[in-house]
């Protein structure tokens, strides 16, 4: 089954704030994204259950540790039965073909995508931490890399979906956060896309965080982003 276009950032810190989110989404029609945040403060069997009840969940714990360590940690996301994971491409190839290895004993693993460059990152950040390249070079070189250890796609802003679907091919999967419809805040992100600017460069996913939970109406915020995609 097709995953959904768009998947929420369920961003908060109690169940009672999540359940409450998810009762405005429709099912079917958008997935979850249980980021750091939410998975911390309730654990793994609140994010079960949404899956159980029919929701396509993606669980972004950004994994980026020894490859051992995260081997075992999709391992754990997948049983889980989630429909996306996530490790950070700068983590390594042997890393990153370690979790790709390890999903290969499910019959139907969740997609294995990794995290390039951070959306909140810029040129400038990106110099502080001692990478030369500009945010565009570097997303192309650790997407490459994920390519080449067999990953399904990757995390990036969509302002390189454009480049990497030219280079890396079609069915290379793009997750894109950083999505602001017009007019809403930039907040922490700093390469940014609208919702239609973002399809039409081709992305598969996109992460949607405050603009619709912090939305006066979630509901109808999610019900307008779907028309603007033509979903
Ligand atoms: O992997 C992610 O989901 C992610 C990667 C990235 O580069 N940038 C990024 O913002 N995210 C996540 O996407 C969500 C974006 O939320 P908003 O900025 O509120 O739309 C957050 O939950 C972030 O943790």
């Amino acid at each position: 089954m097709a995953l959904p276009k768009i998947y929420v950032a369920l961003d908060c810190q109690t169940q009672e704030a999540a359940d409450n989110l998810v009762s405005q989404l429709p099912a079917g029609k958008v997935g979850l994204k249980v980021g750091k945040e939410l998975f911390t403060a309730i654990g793994p069997s609140w994010v079960k259950k949404q899956v159980e009840q029919g929701f396509s969940v993606f669980l972004d714990l950004k994994f980026h540790d020894i490859p051992n360590t995260v081997a075992k940690a999709v391992t754990s996301a997948a049983k889980i039965g989630v429909d996306i994971v996530n490790v950070h491409a700068s983590g390594g190839t042997e890393m990153m073909s370690a979790a790709r290895d390890a999903l290969k004993q499910f019959d139907k693993p969740p997609l294995l995508i990794a995290v390039t460059v951070l959306t909140s990152m810029s040129d400038s950040d990106l110099a502080e931490t001692g990478v030369q390249a500009t945010a565009e070079q570097q997303v192309l070189k650790l997407a490459k890399l994920a390519q080449q250890a067999g990953l399904d796609g990757v995390v990036c802003s969509a302002q390189e979906a454009r480049m990497l679907k030219r280079d890396l091919g079609t069915s290379f999967k793009l997750v894109t956060p950083g999505i602001r419809p017009a007019n809403s805040a930039a907040g922490d992100q700093k390469r940014v896309m609208t919702p239609e600017a973002a399809i039409e460069a081709g992305v598969d996913y996109m992460v949607i965080g405050r603009p619709i939970t912090q939305a006066a109406d979630p509901t109808a915020r999610v019900a307008e982003i779907l028309a603007s995609i033509g979903e």
